[in-house]
């Protein structure tokens, strides 16, 4: 995605050479010996991570080390032919995007950015021109900027799936949703607090990108967006139309188990002897007067979710499977398709379970007040 982006805005002419190849690096790198299992766990369940980097974003330290531990390797050394200067330089950005895509620091490293971007506007030739001739007044000022915009399209790139085209998008994401799964499954086993969005008897997957889009990641393109009017079309646009195919597909889902639970209700009622009716009187549950209406709705939904597959149709399977055991829906699930994020975002579990700031400045949080770094949190 880096790289489509580089050649869709011409990043190069706007950071220079040497950043965007440590961008690239970076992206290639950022996940290198991931273990499956999110910064959550590893500081929840203690691991040998957790304990080696106190906590603070362990996997990206992790993956990082291991980046320059490769890049120690004749054969694969691409900078073996730097400067000094130039390697410290590349040493410097690749730890600077790596860590930055720790999702705990979202919030952090975009309200940074959204604040510096009125400053520095690409779309506006006029504003370019004018910091171009102040240039060497501005360097620490536009050095800053890269940093901040390479933190971003770092983050942007990692968490781009839903930018791509729904037959590239849905397999990646049921691969993901499996993980979440996977550590949620083992946090149960293993007593350890559950992360609610990798719940699957919390989430769905168009609860979980209804959530996931709207809160985290649609917000971060679009601020891309807007210094990059060019990305409005390659990636601003398709993650719009996937947050509008969810959110059918989510309340199409929630109607769906509307039409269930009254039928549930229907069968319940048909099996109550009528002298123990709380109706007394009356066999008509209320709620079969309407029961044709929403047979119809049904057969929309099921039309509306072909395109979904493998990770909610599993989910559905286990709750009719649950209900023929004689379980009410709502003994399964509470509401999971809910779209108002009943569950945490990840950004927000994340920002729980890190206990330190990285950042070397002051960020405003979530509850908008101030951090600072080595400040505790929460
Ligand atoms: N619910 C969703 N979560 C997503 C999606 N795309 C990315 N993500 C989350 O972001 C992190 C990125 O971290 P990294 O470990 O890959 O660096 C990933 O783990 C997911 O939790 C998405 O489409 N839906
Ligand atoms: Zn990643």
């Amino acid at each position: 995605m880096l790289y489509a982006i580089s050649w869709c805005v011409d990043l190069p002419s706007k950071i220079g050479d040497l950043e965007v190849l440590i961008l690239l690096t970076s992206c290639i790198c950022h996940d290198l010996d991931h273990p499956g299992y999110n910064n959550i766990y590893q500081i929840n369940a203690k691991t040998e991570l957790a304990i080696r980097y106190n906590d603070i974003s362990p996997l990206e330290n992790h993956h990082c080390s291991v980046a320059f531990r490769i890049l120690e390797n004749e054969d694969c050394n691409i900078f073996k032919s730097f400067s000094s200067e130039d390697f410290k330089q590349v040493r410097e950005g690749m730890i600077r995007c790596i860590l930055a895509t720790d999702m705990a620091r979202h919030n952090e490293i975009l309200t940074n950015f959204k604040e510096i971007v009125p400053s520095f506007n690409y779309n506006d030739k006029g504003h370019v021109n004018l910091v171009r001739t102040f240039m060497s007044e501005l360097e620490i000022f536009s050095f800053d900027l890269h940093k901040k915009l390479c933190m971003v399209l770092i983050k942007v790139s990692d968490i781009s799936n839903e930018a791509r085209p729904m037959d590239v998008a849905e397999p990646w994401l049921d691969k993901l949703l499996q993980e979440f799964f996977k550590q949620s499954d083992a946090e149960k086993l293993e007593g350890l607090p559950v992360t609610p969005f990798m719940d699957r008897e919390k989430i769905t997957k168009p609860s979980s990108q209804c959530s996931f889009i709207g809160f985290v990641l649609l917000p971060l393109f679009e601020a891309l967006g807007d210094l990059f009017i060019e990305l409005q079309d390659l990636i601003v646009q398709p993650v719009r139309e996937a947050l509008d195919y969810y959110r059918r597909l989510n309340e199409a889902t929630r109607e769906e188990r509307l039409h269930r639970k009254s039928i549930v209700e229907f069968i319940d009622h048909q099996n109550t002897p009528i002298s123990q009716s709380p109706e007394s009187g009356s066999t008509v549950p209320k709620s079969s007067s309407n029961s044709s209406v929403k047979m119809k709705k049904s057969l929309s939904f099921q039309q509306t979710r072909s395109r979904s597959r493998s990770t909610d149709e599993d989910t559905e399977n286990e709750g009719l499977a649950a209900l023929e055991e004689g379980q009410s829906l709502e003994d399964v699930q509470e509401d999971p398709e809910s779209c108002d994020s009943e569950t945490a975002t990840e950004v927000e579990v994340s920002e729980k379970a890190l206990k330190f700031k990285i950042s070397t400045e002051s960020s405003i949080t979530t509850t908008g007040r101030k951090s600072y770094p080595g400040s505790r949190k929460g």
